[in-house]
């Protein structure tokens, strides 16, 4: 695998990935259910994928929804935000993951935080993680 390698996913590795969530998200969501998924997602046009698909990626995620429009799923990003100095440290003591820290400065070199129009909530990652969870709890009320 290229992350473990050393080398940082681009844009053709991600994509059929995050078309593949967009296409759990919406099932799961026409069953009424409400889904948490865990992402990178690092650029806008990633989480635009989550939202609303790709419309020329076949043949995943390219399914027109009503009126020939693309189907949308409701989406709360949660950013957890945290500085290089802080996540690198993390990353350094897990133990048994793939990813080797190294891989972190371009994925910082590759974040656009999420902006308005977005819908979105900005959580520091310095905060404990019961905390963490109280304010994404809150938000989702
Ligand atoms: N709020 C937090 N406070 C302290 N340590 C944390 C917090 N969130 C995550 N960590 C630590 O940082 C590591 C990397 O975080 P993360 O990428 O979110 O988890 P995972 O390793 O499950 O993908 C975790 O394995 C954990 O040890
Ligand atoms: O916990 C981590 O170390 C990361 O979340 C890591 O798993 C990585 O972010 C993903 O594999 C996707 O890779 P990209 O961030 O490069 O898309």
């Amino acid at each position: 695998m290229k992350m473990r390698q050393g080398i940082p996913l681009n844009d053709q590795d991600r994509i059929p990935w995050l078309c593949s969530l967009h296409d759990i998200l919406l099932r799961d969501g026409a069953s009424g259910q409400r889904v948490v998924l865990a992402c990178s997602a690092l650029k806008k046009a990633y989480r635009d994928i989550l939202l609303r698909g790709k419309g020329d990626a076949p043949p995943k995620c390219d399914e027109p929804g009503k009126e020939g429009k693309l189907a949308e799923v409701t989406l709360l990003v949660v950013y957890l935000s945290g500085s290089f100095e802080v996540i690198s440290g993390r990353l350094r003591k897990r133990k048994g993951h793939f990813m080797p820290p190294e891989l972190l400065q371009s994925q910082f070199d590759t974040l656009e935080p999420p902006s308005a129009p977005e819908n979105f909530i900005q959580v520091s990652v310095d905060r404990g993680l019961s905390e963490i969870i109280a304010v994404i709890m809150e938000a989702l009320q």
